[in-house]
């Protein structure tokens, strides 16, 4: 069988993403101006099924408004407090912008610094802003926020919810997440993975060696994006998606991301058939899950679509947010040289002259404790996932604060906005390493003011792996490489692009100069 190209692999997957951070958090898509636009170019003024979409929202419009008024539930009087909102549309018209956290952010310190309503199409939202509100949403009432809110493309790409994140609280859940951080994930998974890692960041510096520049880009949403993740915020609506072909494209694209993962799982099958299936030192994820599947006593069965799913999930999960965070790291460094300075000879001190290998190993990474601080102020400043992964209370109100939060509302932790809260952080805005010395840096649940990974039972299960893979890459661009801005740059732009990820807006380009054996090339 040929072997699937991790191109092939990437390609399809990385369209999978595009599309899946449109459901992602459904308020980073409402620009008006976008909506317009978009829907404009989408699908031509006269046809078919933009008329037929334009009548589904009219027809809709009259039937939330009369439902609005038949309805017979009592008005809650003690919401959290919030912006005021429009009738049909809600508070849609105060996300407009491109930047969710930050909106959320001045709109919390306005209307509800704490724990905010907001109402965006049909569907209630809360949104926490400071630590003290998190730790009652991650911690006191963690069970009862522990599910996540229904979103179209996760239940289309990852076959009705079988992936780990978008899966609904409860017994699949709970096996799947058990699965996920003693199994694929527990410290001594991450620890057998090592060899990949190695390797891959070995390919990764062979070829910085013989091209020039790092570049990380911001893909820039596609029009699909922008269209139609406003079909997320009316549920009710159900043709929506369909007249306006969003769920024929998400189905086309599980078609595609299908046969590749079935590609992908064919060729691990294959190897173990042909009897190399007990060579540990090589097994990767999908091995893990294919050796899981053969298992009987599972509460849950590990099907085909389920090794799917979680691997789809895996990657996008693992991938996007690792390289996010290394290039936020990268950046930070080379707007402050002094930091990258540091960082710099802390490697080549504690690694010392390396003797002609284009890699080192993992051993000694631990020793790089400045490196630890560089990563996780940059985690502080640009969490990849400012908002987390919105949860819900699926099956009962909860009081908050003494304000009630009603069944199946939306919570949003705007995390970006926690980490830079001034009450808990000196001179939050700074990038300031050394901060670190003297305050905790426990981002693992612990500390609310810091919650990069979220908290509670949904944090994230990859933290090892992910600080693995960051860790172990910035290290290697550290001691093999002197970084410069190109000539005519003189200052890097920061600002940021909300998508699945908040990554960086314009590409970052840089000038890597080998450093080998003390001497610069
Ligand atoms: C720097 C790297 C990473 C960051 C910043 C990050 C961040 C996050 C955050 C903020 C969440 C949501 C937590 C919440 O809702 O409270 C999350 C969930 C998740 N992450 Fe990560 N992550 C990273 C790497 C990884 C890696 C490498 C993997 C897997 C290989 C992974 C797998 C997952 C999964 C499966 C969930 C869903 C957990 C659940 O809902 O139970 N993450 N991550």
């Amino acid at each position: 069988m040929e072997r699937c190209s991790p191109m092939s692999l990437y390609s399809v997957l990385e369209e999978v993403r595009v599309l899946i951070s449109s459901s992602y958090v459904p308020m980073s898509f409402i620009t008006i101006e976008d909506l317009g636009q978009k829907m404009i170019s989408c699908s031509s003024f006269f046809d078919l099924p933009f008329l037929l979409t334009l009548a589904t929202i009219l027809v809709a419009t009259l039937f939330i408004i009369l439902k609005q008024k038949l309805s017979k539930t009592a008005v809650v009087s003690n919401l959290p407090p919030g912006p005021w909102k429009l009738p049909i549309i809600g508070n849609i018209h105060q996300m407009v912008g491109d930047q969710p956290h930050r909106r959320l952010r001045d709109l919390a310190g306005k209307y509800g610094p704490d724990v905010m309503s907001l109402q965006l199409g049909e569907l209630p939202y809360i949104v926490i802003s400071t630590p003290e509100a998190a730790k009652l949403v991650m911690k006191t009432h963690d069970v009862a926020f522990a599910s996540r809110p229904y979103l179209l493309a996760a239940d289309i790409l990852y076959d009705g919810c079988k992936d780990i994140a978008f899966a609904p609280y409860g017994e699949y859940w709970r096996q799947m997440r058990k699965i996920c951080t003693l199994e694929l994930l527990s410290a001594k998974r991450v620890q057998s993975f090592r060899h990949i890692r190695e390797e891959e960041v070995s390919k990764l510096v062979d070829s910085l060696s013989t091209a020039a520049g790092f570049r990380g880009a911001c893909e820039s949403d596609s029009d699909v994006v922008h269209c139609f993740k406003i079909s997320d915020l009316y549920p009710s609506l159900n043709l929506l998606p369909v007249l306006s072909g969003f769920r024929a494209k998400l189905e086309k694209m599980r078609k595609e991301s299908d046969s590749v993962l079935d590609q992908v799982i064919g060729e691990h099958k294959s190897r173990r058939t042909a009897g190399r299936k007990g060579d540990g030192e090589k097994e990767d994820l999908v091995d893990v899950l294919l050796n899981l599947q053969e298992e009987q006593d599972l509460g849950v069965p590990i099907t085909m679509e389920v090794i799917k799913a979680v691997t789809l999930e895996v990657f996008l999960a693992g991938i996007e947010t690792s390289t996010t965070t290394i290039e936020w790291v990268v950046s930070e460094m080379m707007k402050d040289p002094k930091v990258l300075q540091k960082a710099q000879q802390e490697v080549r001190q504690v690694y010392g002259d390396h003797d002609g290998r284009n890699y080192f190993d993992e051993a000694n990474l631990d020793q790089l404790k400045y490196l630890d601080m560089v990563i996780a102020e940059s985690l502080r400043l640009h969490p990849p996932l400012p908002l987390l992964v919105p949860r819900e209370n699926r099956d009962q109100k909860v009081e908050l604060n003494s304000y009630e939060v009603q069944v199946n509302t939306n919570v949003i932790v705007n995390a970006w906005a926690i980490n830079r809260d001034p009450r808990h952080w000196t001179d939050p805005e700074r990038f300031f390493p050394e901060r670190f010395e003297n305050e905790s840096m426990d981002y693992k649940g612990a500390d609310f003011q810091f919650i990069p990974f979220g908290g509670g039972r949904r944090i994230c299960p990859g933290i090892s792996f992910g600080m693995a893979i960051v860790k172990l890459t910035l290290a290697n661009l550290l001691i093999h490489f002197d970084w410069t801005l190109p000539t005519r740059q003189e200052s890097i732009d920061m600002r940021e692009c909300f998508g699945m990820t908040l990554r960086r807006q314009y590409p970052l380009q840089l000038i890597p100069t080998l450093y080998l054996y003390g001497r610069v090339f």
